[in-house]
């Protein structure tokens, strides 16, 4: 059987597409799992390897376009993906021929709609990301038997900083900080020991973004991600980062946030829907490339024959990163 991967990116936060519907057959969680592991890894994976797999279905629900799944690099499943959601709806879109649609994620079906381009050539799409949730349950966190944790110090991880944790609904711990702490190894410290599986306080492991703020709807973010490691970007961290940015640091709901991440720039706006707060997350969806192999070499990791047709996008979204002041 031949398996058609797409690699797409979202400010960077790279990913294949895999479209389980194109397939004789659906893969098994066990090659779901293998085949992520195999085709992500940065260096004998394929076309440099991946920060997870999207990998897309039919939907069932009523009025629901299709269905994403994400497993990260270490083989673990997401609930969700901001980044990842923008490429799965324009792949969608492309399919369908539709430019407002749903797509079924882990815990809701969620709406995204083709946007304004961020820049020219540079295809752009929007994505509700919601539900919010400030509850230690919902995030499996442990922190001093605490029901939430809202801008609060976790003596054992910092001495200094301040964290919130909001599931998005993947769990995200944000932490506002200076220019030098945004760069320096606070961030790989602490989200490696919160990470190791074997941590009292998120056992599951949880996505770390460290925030800076660069002017009013202007932030800066830059995350570690559970499964993964450093991305170039988290969409979901990027979404609950703005969230947090209103609540607690003088952002404004309704406005559009300008955030910006080491691949690049997307924008956010924060909503208050009676007492429900949720997103929007509005950034590139490019194409870079794609590929046909057999599933056997797939899941062998097997990439030596394999060809990579490049799309020819990734110029036009360089430009729209260099033109970023
Ligand atoms: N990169 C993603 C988040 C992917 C899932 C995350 N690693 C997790 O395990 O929760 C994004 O853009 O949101």
């Amino acid at each position: 059987m031949d398996v058609t991967l797409t690699k797409v990116h979202g400010s960077e936060n790279d990913f294949f597409i895999l479209d389980q519907t194109k397939l004789a057959h659906r893969l098994t969680e066990a090659e779901l799992k293998q085949a992520t592991q195999q085709v992500t890894d940065r260096e004998n994976g394929l076309a440099g390897g991946a920060d997870g797999v999207l990998y897309v279905d039919d939907s069932s629900h009523p009025q629901v376009s299709g269905k994403m799944r994400v497993i990260n690099a270490d083989g673990s499943e997401a609930s969700m993906c901001g980044n990842g959601i923008r490429t799965v709806a324009r792949y969608l879109s492309e399919q369908k021929q539709q430019t407002n649609f749903k797509i079924e994620t882990m815990y809701a079906d969620l709406n995204v709609k083709q946007a304004q381009d961020l820049a020219p050539q540079v295809k752009t799409f929007q994505a509700e990301i919601s539900p919010v949730s400030f509850a230690a349950a919902d995030l499996g966190m442990h922190v001093a038997n605490l029901p939430e944790l809202h801008h609060t110090k976790i003596p054992a991880l910092s001495k200094t900083l301040n964290f919130t944790a909001v599931a998005v609904p993947n769990p995200h711990l944000i932490s506002f900080v200076d220019h030098e702490t945004l760069l320096g190894p606070e961030l790989g410290r602490i989200a490696g020991y919160l990470n190791d599986g074997q941590n009292p306080y998120f056992p599951d492991g949880v996505n770390v973004s460290f925030v800076e703020v660069l002017g009013q709807n202007h932030i800066f973010v830059r995350t570690f991600e559970r499964g993964v490691g450093f991305t170039n970007a988290c969409g979901t961290g990027m979404s609950a980062a703005s969230l947090v940015y209103v609540l607690e640091q003088g952002g404004d709901f309704e406005q559009l946030i300008t955030v910006r991440n080491p691949g690049g720039m997307v924008k956010t706006l924060v909503h208050q829907t009676d007492n429900t707060y949720w997103m929007e997350l509005i950034g590139n969806a490019t194409f870079v490339g794609k590929a046909t192999l057999s599933l056997t070499a797939l899941l062998a990791g097997d990439f030596s024959q394999v060809k990579f047709k490049i799309s020819g996008e990734q110029p036009a979204y360089q430009e729209f990163v260099n033109s970023l002041e």
